[in-house]
């Protein structure tokens, strides 16, 4: 997991998939399903992505009561993808709960996949989350609390954004995973994220992993593209 680049397949139908991965023909890659392309197609499109060796990261944010969390989790469980995820808010019972699922839902001699929390997510900024979210602490206080109660809980980490990494790193073990999605490259557009640093910068913040999709899916040639992001998040100089 550590430095790996998921990419984000925020795309409405297997076809486009296959039209993005066909110039990627034979490398293996680290792919997040959300809920636009699950809903679409299901787990068929799981089973096609495991197919062609790559990595899962299932994106679907389950956020209910303990125990629909947990049934929920149990099926997502036999899916063999790498990675599933949950939003903290929804408390320390639900993500524990959320753990138990998947250990319930894996096979005897696997591993489970790895659960991490949401904990605001990237789009989030301060006055929004105390305007209509009615929090009124600082969105690093905020990041950190959900992290602990992440890590209590039995999770492997959280999703935030890398600005908030290294205050992570030094009140959490080294192994909790931070997965941070709103990467853009300093020229790209920002779209709907708030809480954005570069490819650069999340990797000397510490990030575990990031997740880019449209700088990637959205690019002219999204090979060179994917490809320039790898290499700044890798500290390859060209
Ligand atoms: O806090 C969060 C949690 C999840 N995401 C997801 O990551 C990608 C980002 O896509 P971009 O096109 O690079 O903005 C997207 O699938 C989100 O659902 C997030 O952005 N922030």
């Amino acid at each position: 997991m550590n430095q790996s680049l998921v990419i984000a397949l925020d795309f409405s139908s297997k076809q486009e998939v296959e039209q993005f991965l066909q110039p990627f023909e034979g490398e293996s890659l680290f792919l997040k399903v959300g809920m636009e392309l699950f809903y679409k197609e299901g787990p068929a499109i799981l089973a096609y992505l495991n197919e062609h060796n790559h990595r899962i990261f299932l994106d679907l944010k389950l956020h209910d009561i303990p125990n629909t969390v947990k049934q929920g989790m149990k099926s997502l469980a036999n899916y063999g993808v790498d990675m599933v995820n949950v939003h903290a808010a929804g408390g320390t019972r639900m993500m524990e709960a959320a753990v138990e699922g998947l250990i319930a839902g894996t096979q005897a001699g696997k591993q489970r996949p790895l659960c991490i929390a949401v904990t605001q997510l990237t789009s989030t900024s301060q006055g929004m989350m105390e305007r209509e979210l009615l929090i009124k602490e600082s969105l690093n206080d905020v990041v950190l609390h959900y992290a602990k109660q992440a890590d209590e809980s039995g999770l492997d980490g959280v999703v935030c954004s890398s600005l908030e990494v290294p205050l992570l790193r030094a009140h959490l073990r080294p192994s909790f995973l931070t997965v941070t999605p709103g990467i853009r490259m300093a020229e790209d557009s920002v779209d709907d994220q708030v809480r954005i640093v570069t490819p650069q910068q999340a990797r000397e913040n510490g990030s575990s992993a990031i997740v880019v999709g449209r700088s990637i899916t959205k690019a002219k040639n999204p090979v060179l593209a994917y490809q320039k992001m790898k290499q700044q998040w890798e500290g390859v100089t060209v």
